[in-house]
């Protein structure tokens, strides 16, 4: 049995003309903060993208804890066990902020929707759980007083605080932020940070793309760095901070 929680190799991925991603891969090891990070247009989105199931790659190996997953559509991706956030928030806007997390946790419920809203005795108990469990999660990642707000309410930081709070509702091996900062000021990023590393030390294994290098060095385990569709380093921070072709392809700024 494999040692990594995702082990992913050879992916490549064409658009056209565009070679995105060449013979790409990723190992993160179970309850790390792997980052993954590259100047504009490196393929972090793409390759991300194929990881969870939105982008069809032209080849590639793909394992969750050691079982071979197919990375054919995102609920195949989610049912795997890898749960995600998008760069632009997509929340039920409408919904309040406790709702938008039981309807991700929904995605582990026996009753499923149907039997939610046919309100069996069993859906009843099951409901309440949920719900439970919901609110729990808004505690945990800090917004449990506004657990009864409508989603579109809620400040941007804390918008991005139930995303996570909905994905970590799937109970996810794996939990796959997508520019998680993009968007917030300095004292939403320090805040962001202290969740990311509270995530952490419940156990979780993340992988993130973020655009800010430097929360980046100071978050994660472990980096991959991308360039053209390539990898062209991985490593501890401190290492991918020292390493030659990263400092040339981020000052090259070739892209
Ligand atoms: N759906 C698509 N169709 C065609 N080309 C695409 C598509 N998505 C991405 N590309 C191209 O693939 C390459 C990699 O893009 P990608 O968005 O993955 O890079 P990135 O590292 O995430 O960049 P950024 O930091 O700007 O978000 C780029 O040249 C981009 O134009």
């Amino acid at each position: 049995m494999s040692d990594y929680l995702l082990n992913i190799s050879g992916v490549n991925k064409r658009f056209g003309g565009l070679q995105a991603l060449t013979d790409v891969g990723i190992q993160i090891r179970p309850g790390q903060v792997y980052g993954l990070i590259g100047p504009n247009g490196a393929g972090k989105t793409t390759f991300f993208n194929v990881i969870t199931g939105l982008y069809q790659p032209d080849s590639g190996k793909f394992e969750l804890a050691g079982k071979p997953y197919s990375p054919s559509a995102p609920h195949a991706v989610a049912k795997a066990g890898i749960a995600r956030t998008f760069q632009n928030i997509r929340l039920f806007g409408e919904m309040t902020a406790l709702e938008n997390v039981m309807v991700g946790r929904h995605v582990r419920s026996k009753q499923g929707v149907f039997g939610a809203i046919f309100r069996h005795k069993a859906a009843r108990i099951e409901e309440a759980a949920i719900r439970a469990r919901a609110q729990e999660l808004l505690d945990f990642v800090g917004i449990g007083q506004f657990a009864n707000r409508t989603a579109k309410y809620l400040s941007y930081g804390d918008q991005r605080r139930l995303e996570i709070a909905r994905a970590l509702a799937t109970d996810p091996q794996l939990l796959a932020l997508d520019e998680p900062a993009a968007g917030m000021n300095a004292t939403e990023k320090l805040a962001l940070r202290e969740l990311l590393v509270k995530i952490k030390n419940e156990g979780k294994t993340v992988l993130l793309i973020e655009h800010d290098v430097k929360l980046m060095m100071g978050l994660c385990d472990r980096i991959t760095v991308l360039e053209y569709g390539k990898r062209i380093a991985e490593g501890v921070p401190a290492e991918i901070q020292k390493d030659p072709a990263v400092i040339a392809a981020y000052l090259g700024g070739a892209h």
